[in-house]
């Protein structure tokens, strides 16, 4: 893993190193198309979204992502109109849309659910937005047009939606959500109702279509996997808060608290104090691992501050045989393993007790002159200095 955190400032405080990673604004020179300011949102004493502020660019493809109840929904309702800040702004392309109704709002949002119109032929359903803004009949009749063949529905078009497959379904409601050209699409988990299969499949396609369409988009999911192969950017939300904004990769590579790092994907966790803080290397004294994480990628941390270190799974390497007695490294037991064909997870019991996950290609003991260890098998783990990530939260 490369750091560019530190390759763009070789030396930062553990904190700095923190707010660089935490790219919560648009870039300065990039116009913010919607700007939600200073949002919050209470329902009686709960307060459901917490001063949320969030900048997001034209064309963009934005994903909130966060488990049950963190306020997700509630925010993306407040952009669409159906519930109000209790205080904050929301700005869109230069307008203020709070006050607007729903309806008066250049806002479309599609639901889990589709909530198609069952009476209503495919062609109906994504007519009636239209209908309801006395569009001419000619100009309805173009962009139901255009919206079958955006998402190869044309064949369909005469189809009740009992009629149509799960997949079919979602394309429909989505058609319907882009023909009155929002400024802004809304989607509320889009693929929620799809099985796991069809679910991987339809990501990519449906990324696809809000891209050819150039429409800005936010969405709703609790899936990671939606969002890290659908979104630009990902928004972790946790009791309200929007605690990390950045690209897929940023946001897996660089968390900056240990719920965004645990939450997105597996990790490691290592508990312990700085105990040296040189210029070219930091390192923490962790009773849990046993021994020394130190990470030489220009972070600086202040003697005895309490942190944690993070390293993923795949960067664990493991050994049979004795690695040199060192930093980044311990010993342990093999305790399982999940074999999931390509690679395997073990886990290594230390001797404090501490799982380590190490997530192992089935190819690394292709050539090697040791065999893979099973159950019960004294290992080691270890991994280089560029790989943990400090988080002092
Ligand atoms: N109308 C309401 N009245 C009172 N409390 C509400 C209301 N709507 C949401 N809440 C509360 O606000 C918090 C955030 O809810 P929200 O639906 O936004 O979460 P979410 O992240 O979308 O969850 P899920 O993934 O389960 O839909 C929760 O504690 C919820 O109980």
């Amino acid at each position: 893993m490369t750091d560019a955190v530190a390759a763009n400032k070789p030396v930062q405080s553990v904190a700095g190193a923190q707010a660089a990673k935490q790219v919560q604004s648009v870039q300065a020179n990039d116009k913010p198309y919607l700007r939600i300011s200073g949002v919050l949102k209470k329902f009686g004493d709960n307060v459901a979204v917490d001063h949320v502020d969030l900048d997001i660019r034209q064309h963009e493809i934005f994903a909130l992502l966060g488990s049950s109840g963190c306020g997700k929904s509630t925010l993306l309702r407040m952009l669409a109109g159906m519930d109000s800040p209790t205080s904050g702004k929301i700005i869109l392309d230069g307008e203020d849309v709070i006050g607007l109704e729903p309806y008066e709002r250049p806002v479309n949002m599609m639901f889990q659910s589709y909530a198609l119109f069952p009476h209503m032929t495919v062609a109906e359903n994504i007519a009636f937005g239209l209908k309801q803004d006395k569009l001419p009949k000619a100009e309805i009749s173009a962009r139901v047009d255009e919206m079958l063949d955006l998402v190869q529905m044309r064949k369909y078009a005469n189809r009740k939606p009992h009629q149509l497959s799960g997949g079919q379904q979602q394309r429909v409601a989505l058609a319907r959500s882009l023909a009155k050209r929002p400024k802004l699409l809304l989607l509320d988990e889009p693929l929620g109702a799809l099985d796991k299969k069809l679910r991987q499949q339809t990501q990519l396609e449906l990324a696809s279509t809000i891209e050819k369409v150039g429409v800005t988009c936010i969405m709703v999911t609790h899936d990671q996997e939606e969002a890290m192969t659908m979104a630009d950017r990902i928004g972790i939300m946790s009791e309200g808060k929007l605690l990390q904004v950045g690209t897929p990769t940023e946001i897996y590579d660089y968390p900056n608290c240990r719920f965004t790092a645990e939450f997105i994907g597996e990790t490691n966790m290592f508990e312990g104090a700085v105990t040296v803080d040189e210029s070219d290397r930091v390192e923490i004294t962790s009773q849990e691992l046993g021994g020394v994480v130190r990470i030489d990628h220009g972070i600086t941390g202040p003697k005895g501050m309490h942190v944690w270190a993070s390293v993923r799974p795949e960067d664990v390497r493991l050994d049979r045989k004795t690695v040199a007695a060192g930093p980044n490294m311990a010993a342990g037991v093999v305790e399982n393993i999940a074999y999931m064909g390509s690679y395997s997870v073990f886990h290594i019991k230390l001797a404090s007790g501490k799982v380590v996950k190490s997530v192992v290609p089935s190819s690394r003991w292709y050539d090697a002159d040791e065999t893979a260890p099973t159950w019960g098998d004294p290992v080691f783990v270890s991994w280089r200095a560029d790989a943990p990530v400090v988080l002092t939260q």
